[in-house]
């Protein structure tokens, strides 16, 4: 394991913002930290950068306390964006490398490189203030991984982004995991979360509720949501055994199982002499995971 959090506490006087955490991130791995306003992600991400330290608890990186590594290693995008105002983008990114030891030449290849990947190519000589919140986004996110560090803690890195833009983050994040970087990051979107992350943790007011890999999560419900485009009427449908809820979703019905053994007799009646465009058995989205293991104050 590359990252490893054990019993981990912060307390704020009285208040508890991180209770008794414990996850693993193994190396090279995309790791989400997912959980409402408040529920303690940008604490967690201090604590493990060393900027504030754990009420009890240990985190460790390759097994020594993350405290005594060498912070080259590490790359950090905070939720606070900021860069220098008044700096140009090609001025800002020498600034942040030559702050992680590299010599001009390997900034200038990073920059060459990440500015093309990110299309900021005409926005090189420009001052930071003058770009759109999007671009300057781009800017910091390159500052945080231009010195390729090991492990990279992006915090809600997409928020803000536009589609075009969160792909260009989401190529990113994927060939820096090629390259062997293990990767932590906070959304509040759950499909960026579905798309990139093997493990993740889910943290509600301080607590996991869960924490492990992705498809383990979606197992605890099984494959129980089952989309159907028929001629079939949704009466019909909803008076089957087993269906917990039904809507209609366009000209989806979507029914929610108690679990997958009611989706074959569902499916004689559907399929018996009538027309079926879709009939699809799927695990629920972790959107919908997330809001059912948070309960209903998910807004
Ligand atoms: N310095 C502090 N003193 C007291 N309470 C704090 C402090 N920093 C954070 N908290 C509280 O700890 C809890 C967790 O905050 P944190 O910023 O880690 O949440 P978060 O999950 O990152 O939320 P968001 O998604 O809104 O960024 C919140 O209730 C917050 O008010």
């Amino acid at each position: 394991m590359s990252l490893k959090l054990e019993h981990v506490v912060k307390k704020y006087k009285d208040f508890t913002a991180v209770n008794d955490l414990n996850f693993s991130i193994g190396k090279g791995e995309i790791f989400g930290l997912i959980g409402q306003n408040g529920a303690g992600k940008t604490t967690t991400f201090r604590m493990i950068l060393d900027l504030q330290e754990p009420t009890s608890g240990t985190i460790s990186w390759e097994g020594k306390p993350i405290n005594s590594v060498n912070r080259d290693i590490l790359g950090y995008l905070p939720e606070e964006r900021g860069i220098f105002p008044q700096m140009k983008v090609e001025e800002q990114l020498y600034f942040f490398g030559e702050l992680r030891g590299m010599n001009r030449n390997e900034i200038k290849k990073e920059i060459d490189f990440w500015i093309n990947r990110f299309d900021l190519e005409d926005k090189r000589k420009n001052k930071a203030e003058t770009l759109s919140k999007g671009n300057q986004q781009k800017v910091q996110l390159i500052a945080s991984f231009i010195h390729k560090p090991q492990f990279l803690i992006l915090d809600e890195p997409f928020s803000g982004l536009d589609p075009v833009n969160r792909d260009l983050l989401k190529n990113a994040i994927l060939l820096l995991k090629n390259q062997g970087t293990t990767i932590l990051f906070s959304s509040h979107q759950m499909d960026n979360v579905e798309e990139l992350c093997d493990h993740l943790c889910l943290l509600k007011r301080g607590v996991s509720l869960f924490s492990g890999s992705l498809l383990d999560l979606k197992k605890q419900y099984g494959k129980t949501k089952l989309t159907i485009r028929t001629n079939v009427s949704t009466e019909q449908l909803g008076r089957m055994s087993g269906v917990k809820e039904i809507k209609q979703d366009r000209e989806d019905i979507v029914l929610t199982l108690m679990d997958e053994s009611y989706a074959k007799p569902i499916f004689d009646v559907v399929s018996n002499g009538n027309y079926i465009e879709k009939f699809s058995l799927d695990y629920l989205s972790l959107d919908e995971i997330f809001k059912d293991k948070v309960g209903g104050e998910h807004e």
